[in-house]
């Protein structure tokens, strides 16, 4: 059984768009608004500098109950004890990951079309994530957009909990969650928003009055 978690409002940090107001500042923010998971993710980061990033927002979370989820690397994951980590089609698989940080772990996993969820083994996963739902800025590599049809498909396709991701914005959470998605995962709606904590609260709102009974 995995820790706890809600994929409501999921803050995924980048490193360019925390710059100015610090990562731990934006975290802390988007918390006060309502963010309900957080993922570290920096791509470019050695790992000796993600997990002294790491071991911040855990202290910086823990008396929220908040999980810490690390992007891509499950050795930092286990290094410092985070709740669990996202992995990518081309990433650690998600049974190599359960097996190095056992079953508390949340283990979550990209899926962009029919024919990745057709390759994965959701067996040892907690949650997917789904998209890009839009074109985004954020991601150099993400895959096509699938739009609110493409989660759709997936949505019918898949019984675990779903994230959608991928240029998210406040106009765009009542077709996600009427697609069935469980929540939203952003990082420039939150990360570079004037107010942090004023773009949560109204995200997260707006996520629990769409989302499906
Ligand atoms: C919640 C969530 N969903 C999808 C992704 C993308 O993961 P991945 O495809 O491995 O790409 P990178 O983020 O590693 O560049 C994510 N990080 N979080
Ligand atoms: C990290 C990530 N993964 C994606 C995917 O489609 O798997 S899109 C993405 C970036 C999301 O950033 P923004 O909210 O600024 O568009
Ligand atoms: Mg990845």
């Amino acid at each position: 059984m995995s820790h706890p978690f809600d994929l409501t409002l999921y803050l995924v940090t980048d490193p360019r768009q925390t710059a100015a107001r610090g990562l731990s500042e934006t975290v802390e923010q988007a918390v006060a608004g309502g963010a309900t998971i957080v993922q570290l993710r920096d791509p470019d980061a050695k790992g000796r500098a993600l997990a002294e990033q790491a071991r911040a927002l855990l202290t910086l979370l823990k008396p929220h109950n908040i999980p810490l989820i690390i992007n891509d690397r499950v050795d930092v994951a286990a290094a410092v004890g985070a709740q669990g980590v996202h992995l990518g089609q081309d990433d650690l698989a998600p049974a190599v990951a359960r097996a190095i940080l056992g079953r508390e772990a949340i283990v979550g996993l990209s899926i962009g079309s029919v024919e990745e969820l057709a390759a994965s083994d959701l067996g040892p996963v907690d949650y997917v994530g789904c998209g890009p739902v839009n074109a985004t800025g954020t991601k150099g590599d993400a895959g096509g957009a699938i739009g609110v049809a493409g989660l759709n498909d997936l949505r019918a396709r898949i019984q675990l909990p779903m994230v959608a991701i991928g240029g998210l914005k406040g106009e765009d959470v009542q077709g996600v969650m009427e697609a069935g998605a469980d929540g939203i995962a952003v990082v420039s709606a939150l990360c570079a928003a004037p107010d942090v904590a004023a773009a949560a609260r109204a995200l997260k709102a707006s996520v629990l009055e769409f989302r499906r009974p």
